[in-house]
């Protein structure tokens, strides 16, 4: 199996001219199957820079990233879209919609399934909302829920539709002590166990034993690796 994760070479750089900012410099990475791996580093050194990039959310300017066996340099902005579909994504503001129930909020990472009837997506969503411990809570909204609930609608949201990777970012990070443990926890459980590899942003440090892995970055490099 190829890793989903391979990058070697990549740069990236804001701006044109002389406002040109170089961020991401010569990074490597790989990320194998099934691995979680966690990205730390000081505020401004690429990290969120580098998960979208890997996210097919903006377009590569130099080097290679291959993620889920697609090479994304020169890629079309449709290859982009296809990509992204086979990526759970979990954000720091978990990203609901705040007008749809948890269950619905769920049931639309389903609607790239044109196949899939309405009502099955429903039940699909609530099997997982059941599964990240929000039985009986599927038919609120957002803000009913608490700050760890939202987060474990996002993992449910980010998870049902089986992607071959995970990508987050900061998903802890506006949650206390216990549960951003809790939310962590839960995510690399439940990745693990379908097998679904985990590149995930951090700042946390009390998040750190999650991990398969963890690389920190600086100034756009990768500074260190190291197993956890
Ligand atoms: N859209 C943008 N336009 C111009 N510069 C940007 C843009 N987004 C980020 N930057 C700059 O690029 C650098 C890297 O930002 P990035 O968000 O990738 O870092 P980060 O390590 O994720 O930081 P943080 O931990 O604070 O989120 C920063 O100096 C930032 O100011």
């Amino acid at each position: 199996m190829t890793d989903p994760i391979r990058i070697s070479g990549l740069g990236y750089a804001y701006g044109e001219g002389e406002l040109r900012r170089p961020v991401l410099r010569d990074v490597a990475l790989h990320v194998r199957a099934g691995e979680v791996v966690l990205l730390t580093g000081p505020s401004g050194s690429g990290k969120t820079t580098l998960l979208t990039l890997i996210g097919a959310l903006r377009a590569m300017q130099e080097g290679s990233c291959r993620v889920l066996g697609r090479e994304l340099m020169g890629a079309s902005e449709r290859e982009r879209v296809r990509l992204r579909r086979s990526i759970g994504f979990i954000f720091q503001n978990h990203n609901l919609l705040g007008f749809l129930t948890a269950r619905q909020n769920v049931a639309m990472a389903l609607e790239i399934e044109a196949a899939m009837p309405e009502r099955e997506r429903l039940r699909r969503a609530g099997e997982m909302l059941a599964a990240v411990g929000l039985e009986g809570h599927e038919d609120k909204p957002p803000a009913r829920l608490s700050g760890g609930q939202r987060q474990r609608v996002a993992i449910a949201r980010a998870l049902v539709a089986c992607p071959g990777l995970v990508l987050a970012d900061e998903p802890t990070a506006a949650l206390d002590k216990v549960s951003g443990a809790e939310v962590a926890h839960l995510l690399r459980d439940m990745a693990k166990s379908r097998g679904t590899p985990i590149l995930m942003v951090t700042h946390d440090p009390r998040i750190l034993d999650i991990a398969d892995r963890v690389v920190a970055m600086e100034d756009g490099r990768i500074v260190e690796e190291a197993g956890a």
